[in-house]
């Protein structure tokens, strides 16, 4: 991966709000396909870091890349690569499903017939298909959750930035998501996805990244990591060794 060009690269990124600094100098590169998770305690950063990398905050120093492109200097080139779900994603209530992709398709430019075969192929994927007509406001919060994801992964986004995916779903509709995310991942898309779920990072992970006290304390394949807590310690020692070694420091 050496010189691959990074589809999100954080270079030395610093977040304040007044006198705290919720993120601190964060460097970072993610190459194209990669799954990277990033976990860390309340309060770490990692949702101040996600909103930089999707352009809704803007840092205090540093710089954000998406692709190559600068997202403070050409923020709609950037954002056109990206997709962002929030931990509790903004849904247009008075929309059906399908009416919110075709949407969606629009705000993208996507061609009506493309953008309706792959919503077609989604919902079949996210079993979204007997809610396909309902009023988003009447959906549950996992049956929303899973229509934000296909409508975000409805234009073939480069980079997929999900903060908490895993909140409200079952554990047949978590499976689902994680399967196609890993899916779309290993055919390219780059996946930056934060999480509390020490085991969606075993599972998923390409590169965990542990973030703490807005640091990037630790950055490794998960096995790396483990290795590196002793000989067979289960990430979640790991997890809690690092994060309680620099904390009252
Ligand atoms: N708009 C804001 N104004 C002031 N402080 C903020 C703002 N947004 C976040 N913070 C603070 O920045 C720090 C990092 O918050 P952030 O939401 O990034 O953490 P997190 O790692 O996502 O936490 P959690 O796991 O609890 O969601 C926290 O101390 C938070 O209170």
């Amino acid at each position: 991966m050496t010189d691959a060009l990074a589809m999100i690269r954080l270079e030395n990124v610093t977040k304040k709000f007044g006198d705290l600094t919720a993120v601190d100098d964060i460097s970072l590169d993610i190459p194209e396909g990669e799954f990277f998770v990033v976990l860390g305690p309340n309060a770490a950063g990692k949702t101040t870091t996600i909103k930089m990398m999707a352009g809704l905050l803007r840092p205090t120093a540093g710089e954000v890349f998406l692709g190559g492109i600068n997202i403070r200097e050409n923020p709609v080139a950037a954002k056109k690569l990206l997709s962002f779900v929030p931990d509790f994603p903004f849904l247009y209530e008075k929309l059906t499903p399908l009416e919110f992709f075709d949407f969606v398709g629009d705000l993208f430019e996507m061609p009506r017939t493309d953008a309706r075969a792959e919503a077609a192929k989604l919902v079949d994927y996210l079993n979204l298909g007997d809610y396909r007509h309902s009023l988003i406001e009447y959906l549950s919060h996992g049956t929303r959750q899973r229509v934000a994801i296909a409508a975000a992964l409805l234009h073939h986004p480069k980079v997929f930035v999900i903060d908490e995916p895993m909140v409200g779903l079952d554990p047949k509709h978590a499976r689902l998501v994680k399967d196609i995310l890993k899916k779309k991942s290993g055919e390219g898309m780059t996946v930056f996805l934060s999480s509390h779920q020490l085991n969606l990072a075993e599972e998923l992970a390409d590169r965990v990244g542990i973030i703490h006290k807005g640091k990037l304390i630790a950055c490794a394949h998960p096995q790396e990591l483990q290795n590196a807590g002793g000989s067979s310690s289960a990430l979640e020692e790991v997890f809690l060794k690092l994060t309680e070694e620099e904390g009252e420091g």
